[in-house]
């Protein structure tokens, strides 16, 4: 309780309720009838004015909006007391729930909260979001012109999407109206699922699980019996896709600025409430409406999360549904190999460094049975001078049993181009070749034509100040026979890396 100075809080009030007294005895017939009803309802001005003329003005202006707001006939005046009750009532809920806001697990975490806490998800963008503003009553008439009052943790709360749920109409009671689902007399809709049906499913189901395909040694029986069923209809549920309910990014990441853009997704830098560490979100920039869409995005989050941690793959942290858009929680880098953003020239010491560790990731992913196919600088992070591998959306199995998605033209292989999947290790291999040659070059690679062509049979012209063993590296690397190409075992073997290791020690 917040202690005033010299009185307690309650000394304060009992004061002002003295003084509004003094105020309603000069009143009406119609007022001593509202000061009977007062009696029941704390009327505490929302701002304490400093003066004591303004606390008696802001009192007796307070009691008359209540005297304006009455009706001819009690029961309406009833309800303008309520509406006022439930509005403070409101926004005690609503202080509450700002705070429970972060604690409350999602699926059971009341949808349409951004709605009656006056969170605006487009442009939050604060820290610690403040307590709403005082909603009035007169949203839920608008949306419900027969309504009393709806309890905001009702799922039929005030929702411009809301079926018709009728509400009960105790003119004799001063409670929160109850609701009914159904009213008296109207006919049931038949064949519908409403929203409050659905939303209250989301609450008592947890989300579905997936079978990760990149996992072999895991039975169908481990996973959610349930899981094939509820895989057909997660579109449907609210708390899974997002919906119009509580977005798990706005309660859990404070957004701090986005970071990259590729040609499906938008990254950001974000603080994580709970935790107070700074990540990488990345979602996906197109509504993933059907299934297949979102089968396919998973891919990209079930294939690192069956990589597990390397030092140099970018780390994995959790992914959710969201407005039919797929979040994704990463390990935030410094910056990526980019040669459109990232513009420092590499010596031959930095360039065997960054090939060693990307090498190392290539050879920890393949090991795993996974190709990346979309090794490219822009796909190489940096962080604190360890290069990591990210941007796993093409991943596939290396024994073509997954479909397969290649990454961009520049910096594949020819045989990939005329879908020859036989050694996909190997076309990782030639990227990262073609990723080492870009960035010595800081120029982008050919997007067609004669050295397109050229650089698909590892023919490009010397590179000067860079010594011919790294070039030759490069060239065997870049073979137009992916099986004269060295594995990534073979690549970190090779002695040309026995510089940077004695350079390290
Ligand atoms: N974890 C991260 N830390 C820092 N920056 C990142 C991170 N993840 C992605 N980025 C930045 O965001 C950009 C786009 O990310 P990403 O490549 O994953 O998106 P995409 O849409 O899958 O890309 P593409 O167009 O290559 O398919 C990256 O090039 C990089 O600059
Ligand atoms: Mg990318």
């Amino acid at each position: 309780m917040v202690k005033m100075k010299g009185k307690s809080q309650s000394q304060r009030i009992g004061k002002k309720s003295r003084k509004m007294k003094g105020a309603l005895s000069t009143t009406t017939n119609t007022t001593r009838h509202l000061q009977l009803q007062l009696g029941q309802v704390s009327l505490i001005p929302l701002q304490q004015p400093s003066s004591t003329t303004a606390t008696t003005s802001s009192a007796v202006s307070c009691f008359q909006n209540l005297l304006d707001a009455e009706a001819p006939n009690a029961s309406s005046s009833r309800v303008a007391l309520i509406d006022n009750a439930a509005a403070a009532a409101a926004d005690d809920r609503d202080c509450i729930l700002s705070q429970d806001f972060f604690c409350t697990p999602d699926y059971i975490t009341p949808d349409n909260q951004n709605v009656f806490n006056g969170f605006d998800c487009d442009r939050e963008n604060t820290p610690c979001p403040k307590s709403p503003e005082k909603l009035n009553t007169t949203k839920s008439k608008r949306c419900r012109p027969d309504a009393m009052s709806v309890h905001p943790l009702s799922p039929t709360f005030c929702s411009d999407h809301q079926p018709v749920v009728e509400l009960g109409k105790d003119s004799g009671t001063e409670e929160l109206a109850l609701e009914k689902t159904i009213a008296p007399g109207k006919p049931k809709a038949q064949n519908y699922v409403s929203h409050s049906a659905v939303a209250l499913r989301c609450r008592v189901m947890p989300p579905p699980c997936f079978r990760n395909p990149y996992l072999k040694d895991v039975s169908d029986k481990d996973l959610d019996p349930f899981g094939n069923q509820r895989l057909k209809c997660a579109g449907l549920f609210p708390a899974f896709t997002g919906g119009d309910g509580l977005s798990r990014y706005r309660a859990d990441f404070h957004e701090i600025e986005q970071i990259g853009r590729g040609n499906f997704s938008s990254v950001f830098k974000v603080l994580k409430r709970i935790d107070g560490c700074l990540y990488a979100v990345k979602h996906s920039t197109r509504p993933l409406r059907l299934e297949t869409e979102r089968t396919k995005a998973l891919m990209e989050v079930q294939a690192l999360a069956a990589l597990g941690l390397h030092e140099n793959i970018v780390g994995y942290y959790s992914s959710w549904f969201e407005n039919e858009q797929l979040y994704i929680q990463m390990e935030l880098c410094d910056h990526s190999l980019s040669i459109r953003k990232y513009s420092a020239l590499f010596t031959e010491g930095q360039v065997l460094d960054a090939l060693f560790q990307v090498a190392n990731a290539l050879q920890f992913i393949h090991e795993k049975g996974i190709a990346h196919l979309d090794v490219k600088p822009d796909n190489i992070y940096v962080k604190n001078g360890v290069y990591k591998l990210g941007d796993f959306g093409c991943a596939t199995l290396l024994d073509s049993s997954l479909p397969i998605e290649e990454g961009d033209a520049r910096y594949m292989p020819q045989e990939i181009l005329n879908e020859n999947y036989d050694h996909l290790d190997k076309v990782d291999i030639f990227s990262l070749g073609a990723s080492i040659y870009e960035l010595i070059r800081r120029l982008p690679l050919p997007e067609s034509g004669c050295q397109f062509f050229n650089l698909k049979e590892g023919k490009f012209p010397l590179l000067p100040g860079h010594s011919l063993q790294l070039q030759n590296l490069l060239k065997v690397m870049m073979d137009p026979d992916p099986v004269k190409r060295p594995s990534a075992k073979e690549l970190i073997e090779n002695p040309i890396f026995c510089r940077i290791q004695r350079t390290a020690s």
